[in-house]
């Protein structure tokens, strides 16, 4: 049994998708045909079903990547080989419109777990088919939403302190969005042999004060997490080696 996850490994998928919500998961796991409840412990609510034929699994992580780390060290433990993470994310560019969807091709490493794990200067990236299966699978989806492919930042830190958020740096430097658990996915799928992406749907510009601004409870932000969960879905079932 995961411990954490309080998860039989022998009813855990080969592939998974992964959010923060536990509600998330649940919906994302209404989708699936033969649904059913492989386990329940903390933020972590873990599902298993069918997607087009192909046993799946959605677990939820919670918020920040030391939570969302346990939750992935057990996945790999229990054998899961593909992550897709569905998040949400803050904007840093303003074509990258509320409602849309990123696809993270990599993550700036600004958490403090992974430099725990492994030196600064190991990379943050997502497994290349991956991320060519959820590019493949936002092609053929029919919500009409747009999705970009790049960089995002993994951060710590949601409502800002005295410290200054480093939002212009990474603006500047040309990253798409910001979130919370990229970077532990990315890194430790690399460390444990998991070839993992993520595909985030965008509720807002995050270089406002988060705590006035945040609201990811809106009819667009709904269409954009439907959209999203389809296309995780699609992906997680379609790639291979
Ligand atoms: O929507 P999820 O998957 O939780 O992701 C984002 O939302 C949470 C913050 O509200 C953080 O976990 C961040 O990464
Ligand atoms: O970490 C996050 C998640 C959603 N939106 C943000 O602005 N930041």
């Amino acid at each position: 049994m995961l411990t954490n996850l309080k998860v039989d490994p022998a009813e855990l998928p080969k592939r998974v998708i992964v959010c923060g919500d536990p509600k998330r998961a649940a919906l994302i796991s209404s989708k699936l045909e033969n649904q059913r409840q492989i386990g329940e412990n903390r933020e972590y609510h873990s599902y298993a079903g069918t997607w087009k034929g192909v046993e799946v699994a959605v677990v939820s992580h919670g918020v920040g990547s030391p939570g969302a780390a346990v939750c992935f060290e057990e996945l790999a433990k229990g054998g899961v080989e593909y992550i897709i993470r569905v998040g949400t994310a803050g904007s840093y560019q303003r074509e990258i419109e509320p409602g849309s969807l990123v696809i993270s091709s990599a993550a700036v490493r600004q958490d403090g777990l992974t430099s725990q794990l492994v030196p600064a200067g190991f990379p943050a990236v997502a497994n290349r088919r991956v991320a060519d299966a959820l590019v493949q699978a936002a092609k053929a989806d029919a919500s009409g939403l747009s999705v970009a492919e790049g960089i995002t930042l993994t951060l710590d830190v949601f409502y800002s302190g005295v410290v200054e958020f480093p939002h212009k740096l990474y603006q500047k430097a040309g990253v798409l969005a910001v979130e919370m658990e990229n970077s532990a996915l990315f890194v430790i799928a690399a460390l444990r042999g998991m070839k993992t992406g993520s595909i985030l749907a965008i509720d807002g510009y995050a270089d406002a004060d988060l705590l006035e601004s945040y609201n990811p409870h809106t009819d667009a932000m709904a269409k954009a997490i439907e959209a999203e969960a389809l296309i995780a879905l699609d992906a997680v079932v379609a790639v291979t080696e």
